[in-house]
């Protein structure tokens, strides 16, 4: 069997490199006809070089994460590794199928390495949550290497070659992965004196001497910072590069120039040795590591398993001395015990293997008595009649138990003034339509403030008003279903936004109630400078019908004030003044 692709993760500070490297190690590949699986988990990269088969930018846009988050740049690169860790498993799913050999085309070579570009911000990426879920997820499936890339130049002092080299030591021990240290731009300067100074521990002591002797750390009280010309430093350097001795034994050191090309041979030999490192000494670690995690996560669903089956039998046998077979649940706290029992049995019957339970538990669940499954199965048998989440709108739920002749008045009532209010705008209408139509002349005579027969057009205009309001009628009690449009449709409609059967119930019943209230102002101005009676009438049918929409909105609608689930009054946090607080409460419980 062809080995397993390995995964070589680039990590390095800011401006060593990564980028041209990946470049360069990717090219490299592709000329040896080894096409690798390029992964791209810097967000922030504005472009790379080299084409990458998952790029973290084609699913997030770091700058919009940046700016719906309100972060800075740190925040939103790690914002964004956060959101694209979500989707590792679909990513390791698809690294597998890729690397798998090709069952239709065996002659084809299977990719044998996945490069991982990672973000600069070194920090982010190595001590982050997603950072770790990323990698442990890679290494779990694919042999990963982490290379760490140096910028040589940089580091040719002893101070900064520690710097990195402490860097170094501390991401090896929080990814526990074998490492490379990558000597980059070796063009610039040559690394042979950090593999001198890595494996000779005098070499680096002449080093650090000469560094001293020529002022390198400053000289007392003058630019070296803190310590400087004290022998703190020259000191502390040494003591380092003694204790680490111990860490540059795990590590293959590669000198490589990303611009040349360089030692790149070099660098996947150190590849192969690693890889041979991660499955002779990393992968039963980690095996065992994930054995010992599954074992402790299945005693601890025993160990709860036991606890739920126990408080099942004591709670039951409890009630069992408790209260007769017949009666009912006399106080709130026998009531939710009833209930608990109830989800108990059907979280055993739906979901839970018995088959590991200890034998006690099992003991337990075989003994149970008749009472709880004769429960158990009422309350199944209740849940079947009763409404769904989906039927849980108020006239749904009316009508839901409607129809078993049950019906809750309150319910009732709110359907029945809400066919009442449609039927009475439509018949106040038809009934200002009707004296328009059929008497058109009398209508405005009755409104001119001087005695005069009506003109032609105040006529006909006065007839189209009548034509406009039977429209009106008609269509409100056709868009409120309360006269059915097709013969098909034998349940009544209820004034639920989402009842296909009448989409427009709703706004229909606010559109009307607001004609309602604004024609019963109007005509009270005209009321209260003229004085006619005819606009008094029309105040007092207007108001009353405004009144009974707007009550239908508040209280019979699916948008009702009277919470459904818990029965709790929402007037107090809704229309017309909201209270934040409660509303906080209320988002506050949803949340959990
Ligand atoms: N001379 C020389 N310059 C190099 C070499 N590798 C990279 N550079 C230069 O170093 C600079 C940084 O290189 P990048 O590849 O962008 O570094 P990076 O680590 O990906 O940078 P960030 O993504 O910002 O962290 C660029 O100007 C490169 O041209 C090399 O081997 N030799």
């Amino acid at each position: 069997m062809a080995s397993p692709a390995v995964s070589v993760v680039c990590v390095g500070m800011a401006g060593s490199g990564k980028t041209t490297f990946m470049q360069r190690i990717n090219s490299h590949l592709h000329s040896k006809k080894t096409v690798p699986y390029v992964l791209n988990l810097d967000p922030a990269v504005h472009s790379v070089p080299f084409d990458s088969n998952i790029d973290i930018r084609d699913s997030i846009n770091y700058k919009e994460v940046m700016k719906q988050y309100n972060l800075g740049p740190n925040g939103g690169i790690l914002t964004s590794l956060n959101l694209f860790a979500t989707k590792v498993d679909q990513i390791i799913a698809l690294l597998e199928k890729r690397t798998a050999p090709n069952p239709e085309n065996p002659s084809a070579k299977p990719i044998e390495h996945i490069l991982v570009d990672t973000p600069g911000q070194i920090e982010v990426f190595v001590w982050s949550a997603s950072g770790s879920i990323l990698l442990e997820t890679l290494a779990s499936s694919f042999p990963t290497v982490i290379a760490y890339i140096i910028d040589t130049p940089r580091a040719s002092s002893t101070s900064t070659f520690m710097s990195n080299m402490l860097y170094a030591c501390s991401i090896l021990y929080k990814t526990k992965l074998p490492m490379i240290l990558v000597f980059n731009k070796t063009d610039v300067q040559d690394a042979e004196f950090v593999k001198e100074w890595m494996t000779d521990f005098d070499k680096f002591q002449e080093a650090l001497r000469k560094e001293e002797e020529s002022g390198v750390f400053g000289s007392e009280g003058g630019v070296g910072g803190f310590g400087a010309g004290s022998g703190y430093m020259g000191s502390l350097l040494n003591s380092m590069s003694l204790m680490l001795e111990e860490f540059y034994r795990h590590l293959s050191v590669v000198g490589v120039s990303s611009m040349t090309g360089d030692g790149v041979d070099e660098f996947f030999e150190a590849v192969e040795t690693k890889r041979q490192e991660f499955e002779r000494d990393y992968k039963p670690e980690l095996e065992r590591k994930k054995k010992e995690r599954e074992e402790t996560k299945a005693n601890q669903r025993d160990i709860e398993l036991g606890k739920l089956m126990k408080d099942m039998s004591v709670s039951s046998s409890g009630r069992r001395e408790r209260k007769g077979p017949e009666t009912g649940p006399e106080t709130v706290s026998e009531a939710e015990d009833e209930e608990e029992d109830d989800i108990i049995k059907r979280g055993l019957a739906y979901g839970e293997d018995n088959s590991d339970l200890d034998d006690d538990y099992a003991e337990a669940a075989a003994d149970d008595d008749n009472g709880l499954s004769q429960r158990y199965k009422e309350a199944l048998a209740g849940s079947q009649n009763a409404p769904s989440d989906q039927d849980n709108s108020f006239t749904r739920y009316l009508r839901a138990s409607g129809m078993n002749l049950n019906c809750n008045s309150a319910s009732e009532l709110g359907e029945v003034v809400f066919h009442a209010y449609t039927f009475s705008t439509a018949a106040w209408l038809s009934l200002q339509s009707v004296s328009l139509i059929t008497g058109p002349s009398m209508v405005v005579a009755m409104l001119l403030d001087e005695t005069r027969p009506a003109s032609s057009m105040e006529v006909y205009f006065a007839r189209c008003l009548g034509f406009n309001l039977l429209t009106i009628a008609v269509l409100t009690v056709m868009l409120t279903g309360s006269i059915p449009l097709t013969a098909t449709v034998a349940e009544p409609v209820s004034t639920e936004d989402s009842d296909p059967k009448a989409p427009y119930a709703l706004p229909t019943l606010m559109v009307t109630s607001a004609f309602h209230a604004a024609s019963a102002f109007y005509a009270y101005t005209f009321y209260a400078t003229g004085g006619q009676g005819a606009f008094a009438l029309s105040v007092l049918g207007n108001s009353v019908l405004a009144a009974i929409g707007l009550w239908c909105v508040l209280f019979a609608s699916s948008n009702g004030k009277i919470s459904r689930r818990t029965g709790a009054d929402k007037r107090t946090t809704g229309f017309p003044f909201a209270n934040s607080e409660a509303a906080k409460k209320h988002a506050g419980k949803k949340a959990f």
